[in-house]
């Protein structure tokens, strides 16, 4: 079965949805029992969607976990309030005092302040990594590595990752090492984790599976090997969700293939049309040449996003705030994914690099191009950069 249609009939099993197209939000944290058979009968299966207590979920939940499974790939889905709360709960999962975790040293910067503030405080050790190392991080494994985390592209600076290289140089060094990408640029639908032998993918639903800006969410899809693992370490961090916020999860999911297909359209001719101004130095989108990392892009992803950044020529902060405050259609805020479009000026980026140095000397901006239509867009771009100077 295509992904587009899996994307419109995934978790709607009947005994879901109860003969309705949408499983309804099903809210509860007592569930009540009829007998001790009953409940003992509950209590064995409580951790394979069977209503138990709210913080295992509800029929809305078991839904849209099932339908991450068969979209995404993998053994089962763990729920999170957001991104960062997914990411934090399978390092946490997976990770003990003494181990030592490779970390991509272009994660969203609240990733590397919970290696830096969080995880240091229960001694593991990290070390950042070149996203563009591929078989060479086989060099930086130690006895006690245990995680490998990827995070293509990067998103901020979009380099792309060799995947299936990194994952081979865990697989050889033969001592359990779980590899895990957060996944959020791609979507299930553009790079499919699991087709790579990646042991966790991990999403900011927040962004392009909601689609429009309403809801924060996390979701961790994890292979037969790292499930149960996940699943119950994520339980006693206590990580659940609301059944409100499945439901507009699951109703973005449904039209995820329409809108990145055209985010994709949108963004593509937005970026080449950077390309070719005189004042902008390079665009870094996954899908050009002149991204880092294009060419795992080209052999590994199925399409590309609204996401992405570009570098100008020079540039300085009153530069930026002139082209930034007088934006009609790009609106300035934090996140992406939803059907807006956005901007962002990135300083300091080398504040944010220990394991490579940022070395563009112009401005950094990041957008993530909406549904609007593309002319309005340029347009709007086009008078941004005129107050450019
Ligand atoms: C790849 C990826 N993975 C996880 C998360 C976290 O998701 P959550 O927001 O649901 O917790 C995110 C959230 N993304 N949010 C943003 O990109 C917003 N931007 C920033 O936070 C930011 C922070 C510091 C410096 C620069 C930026 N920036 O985007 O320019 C993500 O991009």
């Amino acid at each position: 079965m295509k992904k587009s249609t899996k994307i419109v009939s995934a978790g709607r099993d009947k005994k879901w949805t109860q003969g309705l197209v949408n499983p309804p939000v099903s809210r509860g944290s007592t569930v009540v029992f009829n007998s001790v058979k009953e409940m003992k009968q509950a209590t064995a299966k409580r951790h394979d969607k069977t209503l138990f207590y709210g913080r295992r979920g509800t029929q809305t939940h078991f839904a849209f976990q099932e339908a991450m499974v068969e979209i995404e790939g993998g053994a089962g889905c763990a729920l999170y309030p957001c991104g960062t709360a997914a990411i934090s709960g399978a390092l946490l999962s997976f990770l003990k005092q003494g181990d030592h975790l490779l970390m991509v040293d272009t994660a969203y910067e609240p990733t590397r302040d919970l290696c830096d503030k969080l995880l240091t405080r229960y001694g593991i050790e990290t070390t950042y990594y070149d996203p563009m190392i591929g078989a060479g991080i086989s060099e930086l494994i130690k006895a006690n590595t245990k995680v490998i985390f990827l995070e293509s592209p990067g998103s901020l600076t979009m380099e792309v990752q060799d995947s299936p290289a990194i994952v081979a140089a865990a697989r050889a060094a033969e001592q359990d090492i779980v590899v895990m990408l957060d996944n959020t640029w791609a979507s299930p639908i553009n790079f499919s984790p699991f087709d790579f032998d990646i042991d966790i993918s991990i999403q900011a639903a927040t962004k392009y599976i909601v689609g429009h800006s309403d809801v924060m969410l996390g979701t961790a899809v994890a292979n037969q090997r790292c499930w149960d693992q996940l699943r119950e370490n994520s339980y006693l961090l206590g990580q659940c969700t609301s059944p409100d916020d499945i439901y507009l999860a699951m109703r973005g999911m449904r039209t995820l293939g329409v809108r990145l297909a055209r985010h994709e359209k949108n963004a593509l001719e937005v970026a080449n049309w950077l390309a070719q101004r005189d004042d902008v130095d390079h665009v870094r989108h996954p899908a050009l040449a002149s991204c880092p990392g294009n060419e795992f892009f080209k052999r590994d992803f199925q399409g590309s996003c609204g996401l992405f950044s570009f570098v100008m020529k020079g540039g300085n902060q009153a530069a930026l705030t002139a082209l930034l405050d007088g934006m009609e259609h790009f609106k300035m805020g934090y996140s992406w994914g939803g059907y807006e479009s956005l901007i962002m000026g990135v300083n300091g980026v080398n504040k944010l690099r220990t394991a490579t140095q940022w070395k563009a000397e112009g401005t950094l901006i990041r957008v993530h191009i909406g549904l609007e239509d593309t002319s309005d867009l340029i347009a709007d771009l086009e008078a941004g950069l005129a107050r450019f100077n």
